[in-house]
């Protein structure tokens, strides 16, 4: 579903490779931890599997594609198969939560009755139902993240990649997410999501990649979070004694979803009830979501040969639908009212 061949990642201008010759193969509806200390490769790693980087040097894979062969103008079209979440959220912020969800079937052109029965029922089984026509900043936190989990999964993704999603949402909030991310998985969905929360790896108990300096040194089948929050920082520097430079970066987030915590999370999903209508209405678009499909056995082994690097080439600055990759960067948006996006708050 997802792999990486002898994958190395360098940025422009930095002495050291981001992601230093990478191995790696996901199998279909696996849950996946990324771990690693602040500035170990996580996020990049995440990128490279939609396409918003490229590999300096080695080949990716995704849902049986060569990501190296997909030209500029067909990533949009690749990336409808992949549902995306952010710690900042990235909601539009003058659009009411059904236009947020909304806004991704729009872009891709789905019927109005289409969306509107699609994003109704995605909405309930977030847990947001009566909460449509509120405005992102009429939200809590953890309701605005639940928005960008609806966004994600309303056009049915096989595969969701979360950039830590419960960074800025307090204990409780965040072991609720996790019930839905959880959830989303049983229905079929692979979920590759990056975290420093120890908490949340250590309950769940998931297969765990850990990376440090750009290289996995650690994959578990049913991991815990291990040490890596006392990792030190790593970074790609600039410059021929960087090595030796003290980094900018933050250290890794302390952990702060305690293990009870964990354990006692309230599901935000919707379960289905026998004698309920809408319910069994919301379990069937659960389903329909996250297209069941059955879970592989991961693989045991891996090799990492080393190999050097290039460049990476996005544009700085990208509309909503660009960033979800839902239209190729320069394309002409239409009616649907695309705007610049930064985090939500
Ligand atoms: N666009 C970029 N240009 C140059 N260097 C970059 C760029 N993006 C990331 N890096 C560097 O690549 C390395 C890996 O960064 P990455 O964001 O993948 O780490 P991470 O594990 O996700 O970190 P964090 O936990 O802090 O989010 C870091 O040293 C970072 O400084």
């Amino acid at each position: 579903m997802i792999r990486f061949d002898h994958v190395t990642k360098q940025y422009p201008g930095t002495n050291r490779p981001a992601l230093n010759s990478i191995d790696l193969e996901i199998l279909r509806g696996e849950f996946v931890f990324l771990v690693g200390a602040s500035g170990s490769g996580k996020s990049s790693c995440l990128r490279l599997v939609l396409k918003e980087e490229k590999p300096s040097k080695g080949s990716i894979h995704v849902l049986g594609q060569d990501l190296g062969s997909i030209s500029n103008r067909k990533v949009p079209y690749f990336r409808r198969n992949l549902g995306v979440v952010f710690q900042d959220f990235r909601l539009l912020p003058n659009k009411t939560v059904y236009d947020n969800v909304a806004f991704t079937l729009q872009v891709i052109g789905k019927s109005r009755g289409f969306i509107q029965e699609a994003v109704p029922d995605t909405l309930k089984m977030v847990g947001l139902d009566g909460k449509a026509q509120r405005l992102p900043h009429e939200l809590s936190g953890g309701e605005q993240q639940r928005v960008a989990i609806a966004r994600a999964i309303v056009n049915k993704p096989q595969i969701l990649l979360a950039d830590e999603p419960t960074g800025n949402l307090d204990p409780t909030t965040s072991a609720g997410i996790m019930t839905l991310l959880d959830r989303i998985n049983a229905g079929g969905t692979t979920v590759l999501m990056a975290t420093h929360e120890a908490g949340i790896v250590d309950q769940m108990q998931r297969r765990v990649i850990e990376l440090s300096a750009g290289q996995i040194v650690r994959d578990e089948r049913r991991g815990g979070y291990g040490a890596t929050s006392a990792v030190p920082t790593i970074t790609a520097s600039s410059g021929p004694s960087a090595d030796s430079v003290p980094t900018s970066r933050p250290a890794a987030a302390a952990p702060k979803v305690p293990v009870e915590v964990m354990q006692h999370a309230q599901p935000l999903y919707i379960e289905p009830e026998v004698s309920d209508e809408v319910t069994d209405a919301a379990a069937a678009v659960t389903a329909a979501a996250t297209q069941a499909t059955p879970v592989e056995q991961p693989p045991t082994t891996m090799t990492r040969p080393v190999l050097p690097a290039t460049k990476h080439d996005m544009p700085e600055q990208l509309t909503l639908a660009e960033k979800l990759g839902l239209r190729a960067p320069g394309e002409n948006p239409h009616e649907t009212g695309e705007q610049e996006v930064g985090p939500t708050k």
